[in-house]
């Protein structure tokens, strides 16, 4: 099989890692041509150093080049590059290639998930070819090969089960899902929730306080993906709680590390310059907030980071969300 990666980040690579373990032949592109050079020479020194990738992992500029006769495109960019990525492939994509997004997030301007997007650019004819992977899987974790499982999501099987099998190898299992919206919201929004739980521990607390905000999180991102005709059962899969737990409670996650330094009182332009990866909570807290605003779904703990992260509000104020907010049935 022939891949093309599109986004040489740690994701893009440590999937690019996963492929190559099957023999796939992987081209890798990105805007960063410095990366690509060493991805070339074996190994992404800039966003997974250390770990050795397979000889037929290749790092190639030129996107025609990187497209051509694919079976399988994966577009592995952040969410804000999506749709200029997406355009500038369209043409390139190969009729008979699968396609799987493994981003996560919304497009702010447009508040579209990565599907919609992908499919107000792509051809029609590549429509049914669209899957989308998600679920709790640190990046370099997979690229040192433990054992990993995801969801993959798409409206057409065939194309859903094809990317499965592709991703399959004896560490990594993908279980397949036709809940797109579920898996897409829950993706996105786990990412705000973890920069709550990082905050909560770099104010002090611990195992009660993030215990908390992760169900009271995965209770109001349920709310937003139902509100968007996702299924409430994905919540309780792998691209729902177990995404959650994952990045709520490791300091791998960039997005927990973002809350974390704002929790300890440092800025966030600070804590995002130490950080050199994308965090998508802090641009996605607005897609997440206006979402739950259009949908009229309640959201506090969101709502929150957002005002912390672009409104000046001191991400501390989560204490109040505990004190002042009126008492109320759990299963409301
Ligand atoms: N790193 C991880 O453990 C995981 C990341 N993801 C998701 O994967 C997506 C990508 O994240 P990472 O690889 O972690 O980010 P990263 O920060 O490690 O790398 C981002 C890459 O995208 C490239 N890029 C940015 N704008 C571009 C453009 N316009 N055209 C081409 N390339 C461009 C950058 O040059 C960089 O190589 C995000 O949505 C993230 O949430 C999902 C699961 C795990
Ligand atoms: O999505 C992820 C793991 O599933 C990665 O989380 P971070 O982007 O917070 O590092």
């Amino acid at each position: 099989m022939r891949v093309a990666m599109l986004g040489a980040g740690s994701w893009g690579t440590a999937l690019a890692y996963t492929l190559a373990t099957k023999g796939f032949a992987v081209s890798m592109w990105d805007v960063n041509t410095a990366v690509l050079e060493s991805i070339s020479q074996h190994e992404n020194t800039r966003y997974l150093p250390g770990i050795t990738l397979p000889e037929t992992v290749l790092g190639v500029a030129d996107l025609p080049t990187a497209l051509a006769d694919v079976d399988l495109v994966v577009f592995a960019v952040p969410s804000g590059a999506m749709r200029v990525v997406a355009e500038q492939a369209q043409m390139l994509i190969p009729p008979s290639a699968l396609i799987c997004s493994v981003t996560k997030g919304i497009e702010v301007a447009t508040l579209m998930t990565m599907s919609e997007v992908l499919e107000d650019v792509l051809p029609a004819g590549l429509h049914e070819r669209l899957t989308f992977l998600s679920g709790p899987s640190f990046a370099v974790e997979v690229a040192r090969e433990f054992p990993t499982a995801v969801t993959i999501a798409g409206r057409h099987q065939e194309s859903t089960l094809g990317v499965q099998r592709a991703f399959h190898t004896p560490f990594f299992r993908p279980y397949a899902s036709e809940d797109v919206v579920g898996v897409e919201i829950a993706g996105c929004a786990k990412n705000v929730i973890a920069i709550a739980c990082g905050a909560s521990d770099g104010m002090g607390y611990d195992a009660n306080t993030r215990a908390a905000i992760i169900t009271r999180g995965l209770a109001e991102i349920t709310r937003l993906a139902v509100a968007r005709g996702g299924n409430p059962l994905t919540l309780a899969g792998l691209s729902g709680v177990g995404d959650l737990v994952l990045t709520c409670s490791s300091v791998k996650s960039r997005n927990y590390r973002v809350g974390f330094g704002m929790g300890q009182g440092r800025h966030l332009e600070d804590v995002q310059a130490e950080l050199g990866q994308v965090a998508e909570g802090v641009v996605n807290a607005r897609s997440v907030n206006a979402l739950a605003e259009l949908a009229g779904v309640e959201m506090p703990l969101s709502a929150l980071v957002h005002a912390a992260l672009h409104e000046g509000r001191i991400i501390n104020d989560l204490e109040q969300l505990f004190a002042d907010r009126p008492l109320k049935a759990e299963l409301e």
